[in-house]
């Protein structure tokens, strides 16, 4: 395929590698290189970088462009990016030798403004460090006003921005000009900018101030909000550690992530950002982990890099009415300074590399962010979500580090570009779950009985991977381990087991009978709820005690320990309260929608109105309308519910699925009328059809000889839930019988254990077989068990990077050998061993149709490679194997091809980076000899010339054969331009 068709074909995979960070860095850098090739006019530039204009169409233009240009253009294009993806493009030169090589060539050849073209690349990362003397030298030169100086240091530029702008501006002033540009490079560089920074030493009052700051951190940080009503955990006994993983893959890092990583270099994609995002779903530990982060910096544990930690907490600075400055933000909410205001405020603004900030729930702040209205000064007052939006980007305190949590739905591209990294916060892995239950009790019968029941029920266990559903387990372990066959199955079920716990802990059941418990409470669970329904939609997570009265919230009420006191708002004359965890308060929103009288008609099925949060006009759609109008005061611009909003309300509709589900119906049997109950009932089914159906009219007709495809949309999954929650086999079978499609893509939807279960148990319902592909998710050993009862319906199983372990396929391939449709695996990125491959083997003996398997990127070895040559040698229909990435080296090699020899039904091999050497080259000549292969993959695997020798002369006895690829082996530039000639099909 020409470079040409290969733009046009690839054009998603180039988009996506154009603009997945968000950030407009990695084109600008491509367009750099194409500038200074030549591929590009200046006009060109021009057209492709139109200021304002989203990334995604500045990227469209410029495959258009380049695709228009031809092939020689589209060859460039492709080597270029390849060079300024990040990982690939470290040098490994030093800066001086960069400038070198700038100066030489300017020197020999060229005059200085071409090099400034030619050599824009190297350039733009020069300038970074020196943008302000190159500026003083054009200025003192007169080349440049200080107007256009201005222009040039604009502080809405990024650095690199900065030094393009001037790299710009510079072209149209002549060559005098761009030599004053590179001599002013060449001196930075051979004085040795990158000097370490100066050794800070801090003044008296700054030292006192910092551990006032610690102190008061330390006392905030050591309990646990959620054990805050009912009794006292320190962080410390309880924090167990949750899955932490970076969201853009970063080759090379196999390590799980620690703490300090957070904020270290690790996965950084954006170098001219400094906030860091950690995401994850609800409840899956964010707050807990910053207050952990909080409390190592404050015990001087960690993080000793930063002088002062200043934490906000998005749900407390909701309640902030006034204008501040940044300096006001930091003083009257973190810690206030006894002394010397300004100095230590003028110490934080001269090293702001050493100052970190946390902001906890991005989402639960009630303005999405945004970065329309920039803010540079840090005396200048503005309202508190437009300090913290320029916190956030950069414009104000350039240079701090910052860390934000938020849940996925509520991050746009316009945060994303204001992003350093993004680390994904997962919950607990099987082994968190095992030493979080036995810190929870420390007699360990009771943690083995726990533990043993949760083995038992797996999809209990799965809900144990969000942590506050552990602790939800773990606190009800009495009625956990006295409930029998009826253990819980749905988020629901928990909800349910942590509601009985908390009021019969309270108040013990004066009735007989055990279904009486919830009339007995009806009026307290009432009043918790309309408060709980009357703020979820209102992005309101605080209640003074003022607005509990007008809910007729009691002391009583309080008393039952949903309610905690919020920690820091609290002073002596006045208490705020929250419900101990966001999740209790959707609960006891959909406990109102389906117990109380006096809700609207229409409330569920506006609550279940299924909507893309950015695109859709909300207003009025949402139960808003159904509030009184001092609530709705309180609402987005213009009373739509906002994209901080979406994932609440959508909890609260799952939880509603939950409580009207059949096997729970009977509790409300003494609260309400069976008649409303079933209407309510009606509404939700009808709802959940109705959305589902919406969902797959969206899915396109597929062009002739594709297969039909459905894209995830938002609100899919969750859909899916909510009809899990319902536990209804018939609504699950009616849905899916709607559902024609051959493959079914749910990449990156935060898919772990507890979507897993809900999407198994309504697709194994689907009619005819399906590609299931959910690369890039969560899903680990216990989400592939969730899956297996679908596992009959998936013809193909695309699982690329999502944790599992040998033991997750051992697990899969005992089922799989068992359903006649599953012939094709895909587990690329995993963490699979040579333990896994025994199973892959007697997979391919006891499935001889089995027809692709790619398990690259592992850490499988020669041992591996044996067992699978093993099962290849039974199997005849196998067309691809993929093992790109691991480590089989040339016995490994030997193995494969002995087994593959004859093969007739191979047509794809990928072994790249194996280390197969010339060996292993050798060997595998006799596959190109004598089997059906059309391509062969043997690039980075230091074969030498002997090696490539076999592979020539194999392939001229195979005629079918399209391509053995051989990039980056140990050949020599003659040996591979004196091949090339010999036999077009070796690519180099
Ligand atoms: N690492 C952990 N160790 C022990 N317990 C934890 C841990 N993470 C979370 N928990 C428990 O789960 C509860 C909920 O966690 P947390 O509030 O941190 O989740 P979150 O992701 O911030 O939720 P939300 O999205 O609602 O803000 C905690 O109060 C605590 O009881």
């Amino acid at each position: 395929m020409s470079a040409q068709e290969l733009v046009l074909k690839q054009r998603t995979e180039l988009l996506d590698a154009l603009c997945s960070s968000g950030s407009s860095e990695t084109l600008e850098k491509l367009l750099d290189a194409l500038l200074a090739h030549g591929e590009l006019t200046w006009e060109d530039y021009h057209s492709i970088l139109v200021p304002g204009r989203a990334l995604y169409k500045n990227a469209r233009q410029l495959l258009d462009l380049v695709h228009v240009k031809g092939s020689d253009t589209c060859r460039f294009f492709l080597s270029a990016l390849k060079q300024v993806v990040p990982e690939v493009q470290e040098t490994g030169r030093s800066p001086t030798q960069c400038v070198a090589s700038v100066m030489d060539t300017g020197e020999r050849q060229c005059t200085s403004a071409q090099t400034l073209l030619t050599q824009r690349l190297s350039l733009v990362n020069m300038l970074q460090g020196c943008i302000d003397d190159t500026l003083e030298a054009l200025l003192v030169s007169g080349h440049f006003t200080s107007g256009e100086c201005d222009e040039v240091r604009l502080p809405t530029y990024t650095p690199s921005q900065q030094a393009r702008r001037l790299l710009n501006y510079v072209r149209s002033k002549g060559d005098a000009a761009a030599t004053v540009v590179l001599n002013s490079v060449q001196q930075r560089h051979e004085s040795g900018c990158n000097l370490t920074p100066e050794k800070v030493t801090p003044s008296n009052e700054f030292v006192k101030y910092q551990k006032k700051l610690s102190s008061s951190l330390s006392a905030q940080s050591c309990f646990l909000s959620t054990y805050g009503g009912t009794s006292h955990v320190s962080l410390e006994d309880i924090y167990t550690k949750g899955q932490l993983e970076l969201v853009h893959n970063c080759p090379g890092i196999k390590r799980p992530l620690g703490m300090e990583d957070i904020v270290g270099p690790v996965g950084t994609v954006n170098q001219d950002a400094d906030t860091v995002l950690i995401s994850g779903e609800v409840g899956s530990g964010k707050s807990t982990l910053l207050q952990r982060l909080h409390l190592l910096w404050a015990r001087g544990a960690a993080l000793q890099d930063f002088l002062l930690l200043f934490p906000f907490s998005c749900r407390r600075l909701n309640a902030e009415q006034r204008e501040l400055s940044v300096q006001e933000l930091l003083f009257q909410h973190c810690c206030w300074p006894d002394r010397e205001q300004e100095e230590i405020f003028q110490f934080i603004l001269d090293h702001p590399q050493g100052i970190l900030f946390t902001f906890d729930g991005l989402d639960e702040l009630k303005q999405s962010f945004s970065d329309e209205y920039r803010l540079c000064c840090p005396t200048q007052q503005a309202p508190v979500h437009i300090l913290l939006f320029n916190l956030i980007q950069g414009s104000l305190l350039k240079g701090v580090k910052k860390v934000v949590t938020s849940r996925p739905e509520a991050v746009g591209p316009s945060l994303k570009k204001h992003l350093c990294k993004e680390v994904l916060l997962t919950g607990f892995s099987p082994s968190a779950i095992d030493s979080f239950v036995r810190k929870h009790h420390t007699d360990p019968t009771v943690a083995a009985k726990i533990l043993g029941s949760l083995q038992a029920n797996t999809a209990l266990l799965g809900l144990c991977h969000s942590p506050v559903l552990c602790w939800i387990v773990s606190q009800c372990y009495k009625e956990l381990l006295g409930c029998g066959d009826g253990s819980p199955q749905t988020i629901t079920d928990v909800y349910l087991m942590i509601l009985q716990h908390f009021l019969q802990h309270q108040r013990p059941l004066q009735k007989a009978t055990a279904l009486a418990w919830p009339q007995e409470h009806l009026e307290t669970v009432l009043r918790l709820g309309q408060l709980a329904f009357d703020s979820v939609q209102t992005t309101c997570y605080v209640f003074s005690s003022a607005h509990l009265q007008m809910h007729g919230v009691t002391e009583d009420d309080v008393r039952t320990g949903f309610l905690v006191q919020s920690k820091d708002m609290s002073s002596t004359y006045s208490k705020y309260y929250e419900f101990l965890h966001m999740t209790m308060q959707c609960f006891f929103a959909a406990l109102y929608i389906v117990l109380s009288g006096n809700i609207d008609r229409s409330s569920i099925s506006k609550l279940f109105e299924t909507w893309d949060s950015k695109e859709t006009d909300l207003k009025g759609t949402c139960f808003g309308v159904c509030l009184p109008p001092t609530s709705q005061q309180e609402q987005g611009p213009n009373g739509k519910a906002t994209a901080t909003e979406t994932p609440n309300l959508q909890i609260t509709a799952t939880f509603v699925s939950g409580l009207l589900s059949l096997r729970h119906r009977n509790l409300w049997r003494h609260c309400c009328p069976g008649a409303t109950l079933e209407r309510k009932v009606k509404q939700v089914e009808k709802c959940l059809a109705k959305g589902l159906q919406k969902h797959f009219k969206s899915i396109p007709q597929p062009v002739p000889g594709e297969k039909k495809s459905m894209h995830a949309m938002p609100g899919f999954v969750w859909l899916i839930k909510c009809i899990y929650e319902m536990q209804e086999c018939r609504i699950a079978k009616d849905a899916m019988s709607k559902l024609e499609v051959d493959h079914l893509k749910l990449t990156y939807c935060n898919i772990g254990p507890v979507e897993c279960t809900a999407l198994a148990y309504v697709l194994q319902h689907l009619r005819n077989p399906v590609g299931l592909q959910l690369d890039n998710n969560s899903v680990g050993d216990v989400g592939v068990e969730q899956l297996l009862p679908c596992l009959h319906i998936c013809n193909s199983l695309y699982l690329r990077n999502n944790n599992i372990t040998d033991e997750g396929i051992r697990r899969l391939i005992a089922k799989g050998i068992q359903c006649e449709n599953f012939r094709k695996i895909a587990l690329f990125n995993n963490r699979l061993t040579d333990a896994c491959t025994q199973h892959f083997a007697h997979l391919l003996k006891a499935r001889p149709d089995f027809l692709s398997l790619r398990l690259g990127n592992n850490n499988i070895t020669a041992e591996g490679a044996r067992q699978l040559a093993d099962g290849l040698k039974c199997n005849h229909s196998l067309q691809y194997l993929g093992l790109w990435g691991n480590s089989i080296g040339d016995e490994g090699a030997q193995a494969l091809a002995s087994a593959l020899e004859n093969s007739k039904s191979l047509v794809w091999l990928s072994l790249v980076g194996n280390g197969v050497g010339s060996a292993g080259a050798c060997a595998l000549a006799n596959v190109i000899k004598n089997t059906s292969v059309q391509e062969l993959w043997l690039s980075d695997n230091r074969i030498t010339r002997a090696g490539a020798e076999h592979l020539i002369q194999a392939l001229q006895h195979n005629t079918n054969m399209k391509s053995v690829w051989l990039k980056n082996n140990d050949l020599t530039l003659e040996e591979v331009e004196e091949m090339t000639q010999r036999e077009p099909r070796l690519t180099f």
